[in-house]
């Protein structure tokens, strides 16, 4: 159980992060939702800890972790498999030494300057490309590749850490809708396969009401809703993204088509089943 609790960031006078409070529960797939500056970025670092909260606490299985320090912040660092929107990786080293990197987060800095990859490393990396379907391109620098494969590529960097959760800060923003489609069905499979829980900040809405279990959604720092996609009515969807927004901005979040209309249906069937 990741239990957030009164957590706040203040940048200057901005509360970025405004006394958010949340429990989420082992295995689930949470959408975070939100205008552009709401704070969902912000939230996915303080749970890393990549900054430190002005106040509050945050606590992964009764353990508090925001006060590590040292090995033991490295080790929470390391549990936190984070997904960023531009890859994160190394282009002209090939996919195979980008992914064994992930497995130098459980090491010390000094270590993985001496760092010798095992037999055992490179299978969970082999493996790990297997989840994404990227094993024939193993070899291949990961500059070469299209924007959705290097998205996979730092799933499976991410997965060989044997991470906890999965914190992902918008994973599809760059993507054309079928590799967003082909990231957003690898981080599912994932959640559903290993019961990693998965945090995934999104743009689009629809995206959001088609891959998970449970949606929060953030305005000015706070939590504003809550809940299953299917509460999230059009009344709710217009407080979340303001009454600036128009009509027709609000029909285009619900309905944009980052996700083509057959998976989405198709990964709600799923979840029905
Ligand atoms: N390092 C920082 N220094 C100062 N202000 C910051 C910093 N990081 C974030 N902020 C501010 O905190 C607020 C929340 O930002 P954050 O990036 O968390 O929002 P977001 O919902 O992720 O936005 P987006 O969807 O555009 O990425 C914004 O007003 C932003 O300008």
């Amino acid at each position: 159980m990741l239990e957030i609790d009164g957590i706040t960031k203040k940048f200057g006078d901005i509360s970025a992060v405004d006394e958010v409070s949340l429990e989420i529960t082992p295995g689930q797939m949470v959408g975070v939702i939100g205008r552009s500056g709401a704070g969902k970025s912000t939230l996915l670092r303080l749970i890393n800890r990549l900054i430190d909260p002005t106040q509050g606490r945050i606590a992964f299985c009764g353990r508090d972790i925001t006060g590590l320090g040292g090995r033991e912040l490295r080790l929470w660092r390391a549990s936190c498999g984070m997904i960023f929107q531009q890859f994160n990786l190394v282009e002209r080293m090939d996919v195979l030494t980008n992914v064994l990197i992930g497995r130098l987060a459980h090491q010390g800095f000094l270590s993985s300057m001496a760092v010798h990859f095992s037999e055992a490393d490179r299978a969970a990396a082999i493996r790990a490309l297997d989840r994404v379907d990227l094993v024939p391109q193993a070899l291949q620098r990961a500059g070469t590749l299209s924007g959705g494969q290097q998205q996979r590529v730092a799933i499976a960097k991410a997965l060989v850490q044997n991470p906890k959760i999965l914190l992902a800060d918008e994973p599809i923003a760059s993507l054309d809708p079928a590799n967003a489609t082909r990231v957003m069905d690898a981080l599912k499979v994932i959640n559903r396969e290993d019961g990693i829980t998965v945090l995934v900040n999104l743009h689009t809405l629809d995206t959001a009401r088609s891959y998970c279990d449970r949606i929060v959604a953030m305005r000015a720092g706070r939590v504003h809703f809550d809940g299953a996609a299917r509460e999230l009515t059009q009344a709710r969807v217009r407080g979340i993204y303001g009454e600036a927004g128009l009509e027709a901005d609000i029909d285009e979040l619900v309905t944009s088509t980052a996700i083509p209309a057959a998976r989405k249906h198709a990964a709600l069937e799923t979840e029905a089943a």
